[in-house]
């Protein structure tokens, strides 16, 4: 994709409101430009009087214009800062929680085969965007403005002295970037690869730790860090020493034409002082010029060498946006879920990891699943909570074919507890009524029993109201699948999927969670449980076994 396109969609991704704002800001920028050059188109005329040596009102006059002209400018300067710092962080802020909704918006196998680094990185890109991108790009309109002004003025002063000046800058410029264009491209696509390798690196070091101590690999994990690090920083060296090439390449060219400009003015008839005036308007001229022919160029060699992490934020930003009214009603389910003739092969894979499963479940049901490691008991616990759609055949609720469009209102009768929950860096309280802003207390105490969690609030000076820490790694292994078991039973589903969820727990913690499944089976709960232990088959109506990727 080209800077231009990648460009379009990132600002597409804006909603109408931020788009508005945006061209504001753009208009503000050009007004901008306008006052700075009728600030210089007055300064001009009142060298020309004074060198011309008129007097009187007319002087006043211009005397009168440039002071406004002064004032208005600092009005404007003033306005335009604010306006520009707060529009642009809000662009930037727009963009980053578009980025969120996108990730959120993410299904589940999407969400599997993604690194998680990307999201992480992409707040540091929209950033990166933001300041090395749009901004000098809004400056380059004004620049562009004002230098087209002073074009204007100069080719009225004394064209070919002015076409000679633009046509000299325009090709040193034109030059200058077609020598570290291809340098410039490379080292941001190097810059965007090592942002996210990073990323990935700290992740990965911070996960591990445990895994990095007992094998003695911190000193490994750090000079590995180092590597990455290094050629970040370099990418990173390389992609500024692009970006500030045509600068000196211009500024020591330009400069030095100025000079052979003076000396073959002055060989013209009348010396020196004849050409003074054109040499005055020229320097002046130039002196303007050249900063703003930076900010164009800088902004178009942003543009170019910030293309790599524009595309990433431009493919990110054209993923599906999430959908933020509020969930769907519960789909009924009064009777029966089913599975018909259904195969599931995930991506990449020859082998399906399902293959011809049927399975009927009643309403008010407990169904134990067993079977090897691989051979397929996650994949199938995930398809009947409507994670995984199957690649061929049909899930049925109430004898009714689950549609993808179902899907929503019927995860909303799902309750699920895996092996390895997530825990989050909150209290007790806050991870069992997940996400709930205003947690019901009779739930929490009814989930905690039930779970058999209440010896340990109990034993907690600060009780629900203690900190878990990140991922939960204050409490124990078991304490941790009981925890995420409470919350399966906060909010009451009809469905409740344990996927491996007691593999932690002792005996009596284990015995504990079976009288809880009796007690919510004889409340019409119906409950798939997914177990490597014989002990946790007891209470089952029907054991069923998979094998390579079928029931048998
Ligand atoms: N996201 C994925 N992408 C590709 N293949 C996958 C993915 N998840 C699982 N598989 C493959 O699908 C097969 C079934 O995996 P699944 O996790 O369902 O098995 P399981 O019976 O739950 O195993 P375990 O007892 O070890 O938890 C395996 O061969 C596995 O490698």
């Amino acid at each position: 994709m080209s800077p231009l396109r990648s460009l379009r969609s990132v600002l597409g991704a804006l909603s109408a409101g931020g788009r508005r704002r945006l061209a504001l800001l753009a208009a503000l920028t050009v007004i901008g430009g306008l006052f700075e050059f009728a600030l210089l188109a007055s300064l001009v005329a009142l060298l020309r009087q004074w060198l011309g040596g008129t007097a009187g009102a007319a002087e006043t006059g211009s005397i009168l214009l440039f002071v406004g002209a002064v004032l208005a400018t600092g009005v404007i300067r003033f306005a335009l800062l604010v306006l520009t710092q707060r529009l642009a962080l809000d662009t930037g802020h727009r963009l980053i929680v578009a980025v969120q909704r996108r990730v959120l918006a993410r299904d589940w196998p999407t969400h599997v085969a993604a690194h998680t680094s990307g999201p992480l990185a992409a707040i540091e890109f929209a950033e990166q965007w933001l300041y090395g991108v749009l901004l000098p790009l809004l400056q380059a309109g004004a620049a562009a403005v004002l230098a087209l002004g002073i074009l204007a003025a100069l080719l009225w002063y004394d064209a070919p002295i002015a076409l000679a000046a633009a046509g000299l800058l325009v090709a040193l410029f034109a030059g200058a970037n077609l020598l570290v264009r291809t340098s410039m491209r490379r080292s941001g696509a190097a810059f965007g690869d090592g942002y996210e390798e990073r990323i990935a690196a700290v992740q990965h070091n911070v996960g591990a730790m445990r895994e990095l101590i007992l094998a003695g690999a911190r000193a490994a994990a750090a000079k590995r860090f180092t590597r990455i690090d290094r050629e970040f920083a370099d990418a990173r060296t390389r992609m500024l020493i692009a970006q500030g090439v045509p600068r000196i390449l211009v500024e020591s060219v330009g400069l030095a034409a100025l000079a052979l400009a003076a000396w073959w003015l002055a060989q013209r008839g009348g010396g020196l002082i004849a050409a003074l005036p054109s040499l005055a308007a020229l320097g002046l001229g130039a002196q303007r010029l050249l900063p703003l022919l930076q900010t164009i160029n800088h902004s178009l060699n942003a543009l170019t060498s910030t293309g790599a992490i524009q595309q990433r934020m431009a493919a990110m930003l054209a993923e599906p946006d999430l959908d933020l009214s509020p969930p769907p009603p519960p789909l009924p389910f009064t009777a029966t879920l089913a599975l018909q003739d259904v195969d599931f092969i995930y991506p990449g894979r020859n082998e399906p990891a399902l293959a011809g499963i049927d399975l009927f479940l009643r309403r008010g049901e407990r169904i134990a699943l067993v079977g090897p490691n691989g051979s397929g008991k996650s994949t199938l616990a995930d398809l009947v909570m409507g994670l995984l759609l199957p690649s061929r055949g049909e899930v049925l609720v109430d004898g009714r074919a689950l549609q993808p469009a179902d899907v929503p209102s019927w995860q909303r009768n799902v309750a699920h507890v895996p092996q390895a929950p997530f825990v989050a860096d909150a209290t007790l309280i806050a991870n069992i009524a997940f996400m709930d802003p205003a947690p019901d207390r009779g739930r929490v105490d009814e989930a905690v029993r039930l779970a058999g969690l209440d010896d340990l609030v109990a034993a907690l000076p600060r009780g629900l109201e203690t900190r878990v820490g990140d991922r939960g790694q204050l409490l124990s292994g078991g304490q941790r699948q009981r925890l995420a078991l409470a919350r399966a039973l906060y909010a009451p589903a009809p469905l409740l999927v344990l996927d491996e969820a007691t593999s932690a727990l002792d005996p009596a913690s284990e015995a504990h969670v079976l009288r809880a499944l009796d007690e919510l089976q004889q409340r019409g709960t119906t409950i798939l449980v997914i177990a490597h232990r014989e002990t946790m088959l007891a209470g089952c109506d029907r054991v069923l076994r998979l094998e390579r990727g079928r029931l048998v």
